[in-house]
């Protein structure tokens, strides 16, 4: 009949009855063995079946038809690929799901069983069939990934994470891998901004979401940046915090790697931070001030423990008791509805599949796109958390503001600053009393705050979630603070709210939602902290870039 005949009579003995399903782009092949049977119908997401012996699926086919065995079944959303194990012998790579709650996202296990053909021809014609039945739309041989390993990151464990969980998946997915290992702080940024991003299927970053903020500086470099962007990035967790991957559902490494292989995307938003004259950042997660940012970034000396630095510095915080001073005026996110409705963000055609949420998310839309682009330059600045380079580096620029630097005007690649750059020279632009000079832009009360974060995602990790009403492409930032905590107990009972995700309930904490933003920091003894990252301490503008980007969700 056709190829596929061959590969399947060439699996020795087991196979009589073969016929052939309905046409289609893929691998619609349907055969039957004596005591089971394999089926390929790829296109519509059936099932790849093959009969399961006593040792179930270590047992080659021969061996469970010959033992009279019953079948088993792999949904094709399960499927993975396959491998040649040696000679005529190949191997099935499939996934099951481990846990499945309501309110966690899934954890999914690799499993594997064994196939012999009689052939080597056949072998890796049934490789190539399994590769193309669990990821339908691209050939085998066009699948390609830059991958990014941070061995410094979480308890640095990246690497072996990488070797024993990850690469077996997207070997057997039949991915050919770019892999980068960094060599200090920064070199992801560079790997990306010299890597021709085109020809990948996704960044894959094997570290934590410091490593995601680095990869995606490195993404808005060159005059392509709007094309650059199209490439998804993934975040397979091997970091502390790993908020990336807790918002995308990917559990586990084993997880991540199978959302790579399935390779479904969400539109996500980014946002910039300029500090003028020329310094812009492009972050996909938070902005911290005060509490969040000490006990994120005043424990990466703590980072051998894993996330529980982070719930030590939360009580650590707690018990100090101090209120942040800052002024912070915002544009509520409905009016950049209005003002944006008119424009396109450069991904827009690109993401149409937009993905399964991770059940911890609720949904919310309040903003559309607005970006448009500038011309590129490099410009990015890698943070240190030396308190000392910070302060040395805010004496070189002066903390205040650089007179006639105009925000909205930041000399940067990727999308203009529109909202921004209604605001003019930032020596003209008076915070205090920007609700009148500026139309629409409105000042956060109180001045002082125990807790404030600005959140583009909900999760803070896997386990707690900061924003849950924050989502992937929003058009906006989610404002998070607490006016007023009154004492350490009502402090730690708030804490616990956090952990719980509940510290929304009641009117202790509250919300607006942005579109952008001006942070001036004042208080001594903190930082401001983009996406886990330490900036420069001072005035900070902010604005929301819907649906920039795509990330692998699970
Ligand atoms: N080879 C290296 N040596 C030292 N530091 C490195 C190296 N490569 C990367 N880094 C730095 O490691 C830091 C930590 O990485 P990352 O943020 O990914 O891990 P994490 O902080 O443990 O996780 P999370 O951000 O999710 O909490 C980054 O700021 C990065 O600049």
């Amino acid at each position: 009949m056709n190829g596929q005949m061959a590969l399947l009579n060439g699996v020795k003995g087991s196979l009589t009855d073969i016929t052939e399903a309905s046409s289609g782009s893929v691998i619609p092949v349907t055969c039957k063995g004596r005591a089971g049977e394999l089926t390929i119908t790829a296109n519509t997401g059936a099932l790849f079946n093959i009969p399961e012996g006593k040792q179930a699926a270590r047992t080659s086919l021969l061996d469970c038809c010959s033992n009279g065995a019953v079948s088993f079944e792999i949904k094709q959303e399960d499927l993975i690929g396959g491998t040649i194990v040696s000679g005529t012998t190949i191997q099935i790579w499939y996934c099951k799901h481990a846990t499945q709650s309501p309110d966690r996202p899934i954890r999914r296990l690799l499993k594997s069983a064994k196939l012999v053909c009689v052939t080597e021809g056949a072998a890796q014609h049934a490789v190539r069939l399994l590769r193309e039945a669990a990821a339908p739309r691209k050939k085998d041989t066009q699948r390609r990934l830059l991958i990014i390993v941070n061995p410094c990151s979480g308890r640095g464990k990246a690497r072996h994470t990488f070797t024993k969980h990850v690469r077996p998946i997207l070997e057997a997915a039949g991915f050919h891998l770019d892999v980068r290992e960094t060599q200090g702080p920064g070199h992801a940024t560079d790997i990306v901004k010299e890597a021709e991003l085109q020809i990948f299927d996704a960044v894959v970053a094997v570290g934590g979401d410091g490593t995601i903020f680095e990869i995606l500086q490195g993404y808005f470099h060159g005059e392509d940046w709007a094309q650059r962007v199209r490439a998804p990035f993934c975040l397979v967790p091997s970091g502390s915090g790993n908020a990336l991957a807790a918002n995308c559902g990917l559990w586990t490494p084993e997880t991540a790697a199978i959302a790579i292989c399935k390779g479904r995307t969400r539109a996500l938003d980014i946002f910039s931070v300029v500090q003028p004259p020329s310094r812009r950042y492009f972050a996909f997660l938070s902005i911290y001030y005060g509490m969040m940012a000490n006990l994120d970034h005043g424990t990466d000396h703590l980072r051998w423990m894993g996330s529980m630095r982070f719930t030590l510095g939360a009580i650590h915080e707690v018990l100090r008791h101090r209120r942040y001073a800052a002024t912070v005026a915002y544009m509520p996110a409905a009016k950049s509805t209005q003002d944006s409705a008119k424009m396109e963000s450069p991904t827009q055609e690109h993401v149409k599949h937009p993905s399964p949420v991770p059940s911890t998310q609720h949904s919310s839309s309040n903003a559309e796109a607005h970006s448009t682009q500038l011309p590129p330059e490099d410009n990015v600045l890698h943070s240190s958390s030396n308190a000392e380079a910070r302060r040395t580096q805010q004496a070189t620029e002066g903390n205040g503001h650089s007179s006639g630097a105009t925000p909205g005007s930041c000399s940067s690649a990727g999308p203009s600053l529109q909202l921004l750059q209604a605001l003019g020279p930032e020596d003209q632009l008076q915070l205090s009393h920007i609700a009148e000079m500026h139309p629409g832009w409105q000042l956060l009360s109180p001045r002082d705050t125990s807790f404030f974060a600005a959140v583009n995602l909900p999760m803070l990790d896997f386990h707690s979630s900061t924003g849950p009403q924050a989502d992937f492409n929003s058009g906006c930032l989610d404002i998070i603070y607490v006016p007023n905590i009154t004492n350490r107990k009502q402090g730690l009972e708030w804490l616990d709210q956090l952990g719980k995700g509940r510290h929304m309930d009641g009117n202790l904490t509250h919300l607006k939602k942005a579109c952008a933003m001006i942070i001036e920091p004042y208080s001594e003894g903190t930082s401001l902290v983009v996406d886990g990252e330490a900036i420069p301490y001072k005035r900070v503008y902010l604005e929301v870039h819907p649906s920039l980007c795509s990330v692998i969700v699970a």
